[in-house]
């Protein structure tokens, strides 16, 4: 794994982020997530949630502040860098999952491993957590379109999974869901992370999804500077 016992999984330090014209959005004094801690960050419609995840996989620039992955300074690095950084350390699932239509279900899951991580053993490990995940061999020549919304979601972790990345971002990967297909996604999302002691930050305007963590924090807090405990 990519881990770095010494470190913290993720830590901001004075993390300040304002879109062209506007006031500024995000003000996070300080964030520490321990290796292998879970977090559910809250928020409503429109209070941050996705332009901070935006920030943190390093998809979009730093303006002022820190971002430290794993102890890397992410927010010192170049584009080109941070996106080493996302492929080998970072696993991201976002809203509209972002699977190749046109691949198999396989191929969508290994072909995060081109951009970084292990390559010994990766069609092994990417079988097995798609059968964790309840995805049998049966379903990985399908093409994802040929999939259900919420087998879509499980190829999706696989894919998010597959490096055994230190930090895991998820963006409502649930929204799509009814709350029996939500429950059961969270807690073999987690299980799945818990495994390979990977460290997960989760935000959602669904507060209900909280009782899944064992800590959050909502926008406003963050902005306080409180820490997770
Ligand atoms: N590319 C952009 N350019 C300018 N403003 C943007 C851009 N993306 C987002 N914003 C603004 O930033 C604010 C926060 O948006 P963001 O998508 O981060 O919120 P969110 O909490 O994830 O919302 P939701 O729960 O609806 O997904 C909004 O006011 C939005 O209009």
């Amino acid at each position: 794994m990519h881990t770095n016992p010494k470190f913290p999984a993720l830590e901001l330090k004075n993390l300040s982020f304002s879109w062209p014209g506007q006031a500024p959005l995000l003000q996070i004094p300080q964030l520490t997530l321990q290796q292998g801690q879970h977090l559910f960050v809250y928020g409503p419609s429109g209070s941050g949630k996705t332009t901070l995840l935006n920030l943190l996989c390093g998809i979009y620039p730093n303006q002022q502040g820190e971002i430290w992955v794993n102890g890397v300074q992410a927010s010192a690095l170049t584009a080109r860098k941070r996106d080493a950084l996302r492929a080998s350390a970072i696993g991201v699932v976002f809203q509209q999952l972002n699977l190749i239509p046109y691949l198999t279900v396989l191929q969508n899951v290994l072909l995060i491993s081109a951009f970084g991580g292990p390559k010994a053993d990766v069609g092994q490990r990417a079988g097995e957590l798609l059968n964790r995940l309840g995805l049998p061999e049966a379903f990985w020549q399908k093409k994802a379109t040929e999939l259900s919304v919420g087998q879509q979601q499980r190829v999706a972790i696989a894919r998010a999974l597959l490096n055994k990345p230190a930090l895991l971002i998820a963006d409502e990967p649930t929204s799509a869901l009814d709350h029996k297909h939500r429950d059961a996604f969270m807690q073999l999302m987690l299980t799945e992370a818990g495994h390979d002691g990977t460290t997960v930050i989760f935000v959602s305007h669904d507060p209900t999804l909280k009782r899944h963590f064992h800590l959050q924090l909502d926008m406003e807090q963050l902005a306080q500077g409180v820490q997770p405990c």
